[in-house]
């Protein structure tokens, strides 16, 4: 890559650790280098002996896995764990738990959507793919992402854990299966219940309690386009909206049935996001803010911009329909 993580300057690396960092000024050879950045910053190079060689090598091996689709590629795949890296810094989180589970949460983050085919469980499901057989209709994509992750980690050249002990690895294992797997959205309300039920008494301590947040914190960072700048994330809703109507038409013609919110003619920009800010992001984001308040300026904050900005557009689109059936 042209661009060697020394030559990154120590404001971009300062940048790089805020929600507001704006991908799409970057190349792809260049984001190569940021992930390595967030590996060497966090100390994972040093603490867990990870040969930059090998996280080059692991790095181009996810990069080759995402495939070229509207929304679930390489650059989303930056995007969540650029979000999951800001997380990490803003809740200091290094203070609070061990690396081990931050290289979890990095690791997650970078391999969550990889090889994604731009079809979603409910196509896998009712299309009976190759996946949905492998994996009896059980988060079959989640599934594969994280089966992916692992065939990349067992080939020495890219096994960016291969100096850790077999105790570390296995704990490690364990965590980025957890984590992946808890990125099905369908396991939303299952997940945020739990992280409901502790929080009250949540202690840093306590494994099960550490296990759920950073659950919480890969599905924050998968979800989170709308806490950035609307400049950067309302190219983010374009691409999603791409990779859902390619889905429903495939659906139809095929004569499968079609998700409501991924019908071209159903859907409008903002509609699908007013629902889901209010619905989805909302009690997430608040959950988590619940457990660090700086957070309530960082990501809540700008989805209450992002809200009024859609909810500003569905009226519009309201009054242009009134007036064009008088
Ligand atoms: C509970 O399961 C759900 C709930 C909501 C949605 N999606 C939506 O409501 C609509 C389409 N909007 C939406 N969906 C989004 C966003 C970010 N990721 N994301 C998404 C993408 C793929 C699969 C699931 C989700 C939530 C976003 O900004 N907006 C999809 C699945």
């Amino acid at each position: 890559f042209h661009m060697s993580s020394l030559e990154v300057s120590e404001e971009v690396r300062q940048y790089l650790k805020t929600p507001t960092f704006d991908n799409w000024q970057w190349e792809d050879s260049e984001i190569m280098v940021l992930l390595q950045v967030m590996y060497t910053d966090l100390d994972f190079i040093s603490t867990f002996n990870i040969e930059l060689d090998v996280l080059q090598y692991f790095l181009y091996e996810v990069y080759k896995r995402y495939n070229n689709i509207p929304f679930h590629n390489f650059k989303h795949c930056f995007c969540v764990t650029q979000m999951m890296y800001g997380l990490i810094w803003l809740t200091d989180l290094r203070a609070k738990i061990d690396s081990i589970d931050l290289l979890i949460m990095l690791t997650s983050a970078v391999c969550h959507d990889l090889d994604h085919t731009g079809y979603n469980n409910a196509y896998q499901i009712n299309a009976r793919t190759e996946l949905a057989l492998r994996y009896n209709d059980i988060s079959p994509l989640e599934n594969h992402h994280c089966a992916v992750a692992f065939e990349i980690l067992e080939k020495t050249e890219s096994n960016i854990f291969r100096n850790l002990t077999t105790d570390q690895y296995k704990r490690i294992r364990e965590g980025i299966i957890k984590c992946i797997l808890a990125t099905d959205m369908s396991r939303h309300t299952e997940i945020l219940n739990r992280f409901k039920a502790i929080l009250p008494v949540f202690d840093f301590s306590n494994k099960d309690h550490r296990d759920v947040l950073m659950m919480i914190m890969i599905k924050v960072s998968d979800i989170s386009n709308e806490a950035r700048p609307m400049e950067v994330a309302e190219p983010w809703l374009d691409c999603l909206l791409q990779e859902f109507f390619n889905q429903s038409d495939m659906e139809k013609l095929e004569g499968l049935p079609v998700t409501p919110f991924m019908d071209r003619d159903k859907v409008t920009k903002p509609s699908s996001q007013t629902g889901f800010i209010r619905f989805v992001l909302f009690p997430l984001f608040i959950e988590l803010a619940n457990l660090f308040p700086c957070l309530e300026h960082h990501i809540i904050d700008p989805v209450k911009k992002a809200l009024d900005y859609y909810t500003e557009m569905e009226k519009a689109l309201e009054r242009e329909k009134q007036n064009r059936t008088q």
